[in-house]
Formats: C-alpha cells, sequence, structure tokens
C-alpha cells in the first residue's frame, strides 16, 4: 500500500522510468512481472507488485523530509541495528540510529530485466565506511521479491557489524494478523528493558511489539485470508515490530495500523565480526504461500 501519488506516478510508467517523488529519485517498474519502485534514497524498494496481488509493502503517506529517511517499504539498516553502533567511526558513537545506508544516495549500477523478472544492482555514490563496502542486490519477478545486502572488510582489521532489512509488510488490520514461525523461539523485549522471553505459539499483535527474536526460520504472515512468507538469509534474528497507538511522527494512527515489520536481522544476538577480506550477505525472500 503505497501514497496516491506515488500509486499515480506508477500508473504513468510502461516498462522502466525514472522519477522524482518528495525530493528523491526513484526508479520505477511497471512490468508483465509486476510492479516495482525502489528509491536511490537509500536503495530502498518501496514498493512491489506482482500480478493479480494487492501491493506487498507500505509506505507511510506523510514521509519526512529529505535527508530524513522513508518509513515504509524495505529500508536497509546497515552497518548497525538500532542503536547497535559496533560499526559507528564517529568519536563518541554519535552515528545515527539504524546506521548511515538508509539515508545516503545510492545509485543504480546494474538492471538486468528479462521476460520473468528483474535484478538490480546497487551500490553508495561514496564509501559509507572506512574498512567496509557495502552494495545491495534487489530481484523480483511474478513469485517473490527478494533484496540482499553484502557488506565486504575491506580493511586490515576485524570489524563489528549488525543490520536489518526493515521490511515494512502491507496489511488490512495489524490487530487481525498472526505471525507463525517463531514459536520456542527466545526473543528480547526491547519494551520492557530487553527481558527475555519465549515464544508459545503465534504471535499475535494485539498491542506495541519491539522483539528481536533469536531465530532463523521463515516467519509466515497470515492477514486475514492472505499469507506472506518473510524468508531471510544469513539471519539469527528476526526483529518484529509494530508502534500500535504510538507511531512515530511521520506516521499517522490510522495509517499505521496497515503495516507489520517483520525484519531479517543481524543484531546483539548475532553480530557478524568481519575480518579482512570477509564477506556477509544478509537476505530476505518475501513471497505468496
Ligand atoms: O523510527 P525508526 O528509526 O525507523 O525505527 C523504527 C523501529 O525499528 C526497529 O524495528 C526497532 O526495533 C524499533 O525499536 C524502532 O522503533
Amino acid at each position: 500500500m503505497i501514497p496516491d501519488a506515488l500509486q499515480q506516478l506508477l500508473d504513468g510508467v510502461d516498462g522502466q522510468e525514472t522519477a522524482h517523488w518528495q525530493g528523491r529519485d526513484l526508479v520505477m517498474f511497471n512490468a508483465p512481472w509486476g510492479e516495482l519502485i525502489v528509491s536511490l534514497q537509500g536503495a530502498q524498494v518501496l514498493h512491489f507488485r506482482p500480478p493479480e496481488d494487492r501491493g506487498w509493502l507500505w509506505v507511510t503517506p506523510t514521509p519526512q523530509p529529505m535527508p530524513g529517511a522513508i518509513r515504509g517499504g524495505v529500508p536497509l539498516c546497515w552497518p548497525w541495528f538500532a542503536d547497535e553502533r559496533y560499526a559507528d567511526e564517529t568519536p563518541d558513537r554519535s552515528g545515527t540510529f539504524h546506521g548511515l545506508a538508509r539515508h545516503a544516495p545510492w545509485q543504480l549500477e546494474a538492471a538486468d530485466e528479462h521476460a520473468d523478472g528483474i535484478e538490480l544492482h546497487l551500490s553508495p555514490t561514496q564509501r559509507l565506511h572506512s574498512q567496509l563496502t557495502v552494495r545491495a542486490v534487489i530481484q523480483a519477478n511474478a513469485q517473490r521479491l527478494a533484496v540482499e545486502l553484502i557488506s565486504e572488510n575491506v580493511g586490515d582489521t576485524p570489524v563489528k557489524v549488525s543490520g536489518a532489512l526493515h521490511s515494512y509488510l502491507a496489511v488490512d488490520d495489524a490487530h487481525q494478523c498472526r505471525l507463525e514461525g517463531l514459536a520456542g523461539a527466545r526473543y528480547l523485549d526491547k519494551l520492557r528493558d530487553f527481558a527475555e522471553g519465549e515464544q508459545q505459539g503465534t504471535l499475535a499483535i494485539r498491542g506495541p511489539v519491539d522483539r528481536i527474536y533469536h531465530s532463523n526460520e521463515a516467519v509466515m504472515l497470515h492477514d486475514g485470508p492472505r499469507t506472506l512468507r518473510v524468508g531471510k538469509q544469513s539471519s539469527d534474528s528476526t526483529v518484529v515490530w509494530h508502534p500500535d497507538q504510538q507511531p512515530p511522527a511521520d506516521t499517522s494512527l490510522e495509517a499505521a495500523k496497515r503495516f507489520v515489520c517483520v525484519e531479517a536481522a543481524n543484531t546483539r544476538l548475532d553480530p557478524v565480526w568481519l575480518v579482512p577480506g570477509a564477506q556477509h550477505l544478509l537476505g530476505t525472500t518475501l513471497s505468496r504461500t
């Protein structure tokens, strides 16, 4: 579910086009395999809709201005998740929440479109870290959307990294949703000062949720008759976030009912130590069941 103005821009696209929205440069695709919008601020997928379905992702109708990040789609949190500033190079570790990548300008390096779908390769226009490089690969076809974030240590000392593919999944009503796949997983509850818990059965969203689950399993998001599968790669943390009655300033109460975040992440539970020359691929794959 995306803002009307964004949908109108997309409706005028046949094939691939660039556009400008809310101060951001966008790459838009309207093709037989589906609709896809990527913002070059943060290499952020804002929208994906396969044929004969509705959009899988949610974007706030009232985004904050640049250089703030757009709330919605799949923001790339890198090289740290939340306030876990392991790779923060500022002297007092005062770097921005969720890292540098989602605010930074990225460039499209390659777009390989074929009859069944597309593969996009993006990288930041400038290095974001003295020792780390990062790139993103986005694949879309009529069955799935995959986002990969690939970090490499090009320096000469080990670097500790965390991050997240912070997917905002569009739902009819968050309070009607059930998340399956987390039963038995231990979690840290960020709303209770990181108290530990263990998930019993399915997770229903009945109020605010902000939890880091120690799990590498796929999550099935049941939203009425619809189910979206959130798969992941090289991620032992799954973050589930829904702000309920206290949405952030860039989102109305009404709009906040329409998303649930299920994030493939590396967090304090499973930070990645990258030794010189090593690469790490954090991935998520969304698909219908
Ligand atoms: O408002 P943002 O910086 O985009 O963060 C939004 C949310 O992201 C994650 O899911 C965190 O676990 C939450 O604690 C945070 O509130």
